[in-house]
């Protein structure tokens, strides 16, 4: 064991779930193993702040977040710059990087994953200046989770609520002005997306190509809804149409729209906007893997 001092984040509210299981459990395991053990509960105001006071206050050596992406994201934007490793305990209503990381789903094995000695060095997209460690996009899919956090309905079933109304409300398909290292097009799309890894929260297997390590991220033109081309992806078929996504690989991009479009990252909604540039941050954060 190479730490001492462990500090688990807490999201009380992510996945609408109670909490109290994991944080006892996680005291349990790290009194096995004779680690100090430190606590912080996010209050969703300045955590990032706090976070990095309790990491120098403690000399904490092995961080461990139990939230969704959103906290996961938050705490990776925390700790980057400090030489830590991060254990996620995916408590959120939609655990994309769990999917993408296969992380166990029964919480003792969550724990001892992420306490233990595999780790990989994972890329962050850099999205004007906000980090992203697996989906970002632009269009239909920013707009539903904005309809989603803008309603009472937590969870999956809130998501499933908001869709209808966000296909019929949707200004869909949005113009935008694409432009990498090597490559210029005008593109006309339903979603854009900006690809760290292979799949959605949901599973869709939408960047078969997605490496998280390789220090290049993928552009994801989806020019149009196709329930046979999504149903694809669930199903984690790989042949999918080009009329349907297209898939540009680059370093860093710069994204123009010719109208404001709704823009999430890792399933947090930002706003509407019109210009996202993109880079890549090779290697950036050390994440505890099965
Ligand atoms: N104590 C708190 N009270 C209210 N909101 C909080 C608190 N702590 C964090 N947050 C908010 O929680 C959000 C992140 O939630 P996260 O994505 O991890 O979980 P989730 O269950 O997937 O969320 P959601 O139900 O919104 O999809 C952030 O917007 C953050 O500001």
């Amino acid at each position: 064991m190479n730490f001492k001092e462990v500090l688990l984040i807490v999201n009380p509210i992510a996945g609408h779930t109670d909490k109290k299981k994991i944080i006892s459990t996680v005291h349990d395991h790290l009194e096995q193993i004779k680690a100090g053990y430190h606590l912080y509960m996010t209050t969703g105001e300045n955590d990032k702040d706090k976070i990095q006071s309790e990491i120098e206050d403690h000399n904490i050596d092995r961080v461990l977040v139990a939230g969704g992406d959103g906290t996961i994201n938050l705490v990776a934007e925390a700790i980057k710059d400090y030489d830590l490793t991060l254990g996620i305990i995916p408590s959120g209503s939609a655990n994309g990087l769990a999917v993408n990381f296969d992380l166990p789903e029964e919480l003792d094995s969550q724990i001892e994953v992420a306490l233990g000695e595999n780790y990989k060095d994972i890329d962050l997209l850099c999205l004007n200046d906000i980090i992203c460690l697996h989906m970002s996009d632009l269009g239909i899919n920013a707009e539903l989770i904005r309809n989603y956090e803008n309603s009472s309905f937590r969870g999956k079933f809130g998501y499933l609520i908001q869709s209808i109304p966000t296909l019929i409300q949707s200004e869909y398909p949005f113009d935008f002005l694409i432009e990498t290292e090597d490559f210029f097009q005008e593109a006309k799309a339903v979603l854009l997306g900006f690809a760290n890894v292979k799949k959605y929260g949901t599973g869709a297997n939408v960047n078969p190509n997605g490496i998280p390590d390789d220090g290049i991220f993928e552009i994801l033109i989806f020019k149009k809804l196709s329930l046979g081309e999504i149903l694809k992806t669930l199903r984690n078929e790989t042949d999918l149409d080009p009329d349907f996504v297209e898939i540009i690989p680059a370093k860093k991009a710069k994204i123009t729209c010719r109208k404001p479009v709704s823009f999430q990252i890792d399933g947090e909604y930002i706003g509407k906007k019109t210009e996202i540039n993109i880079k890549i941050l090779p290697q950036k954060l050390r994440l505890a893997i099965p």
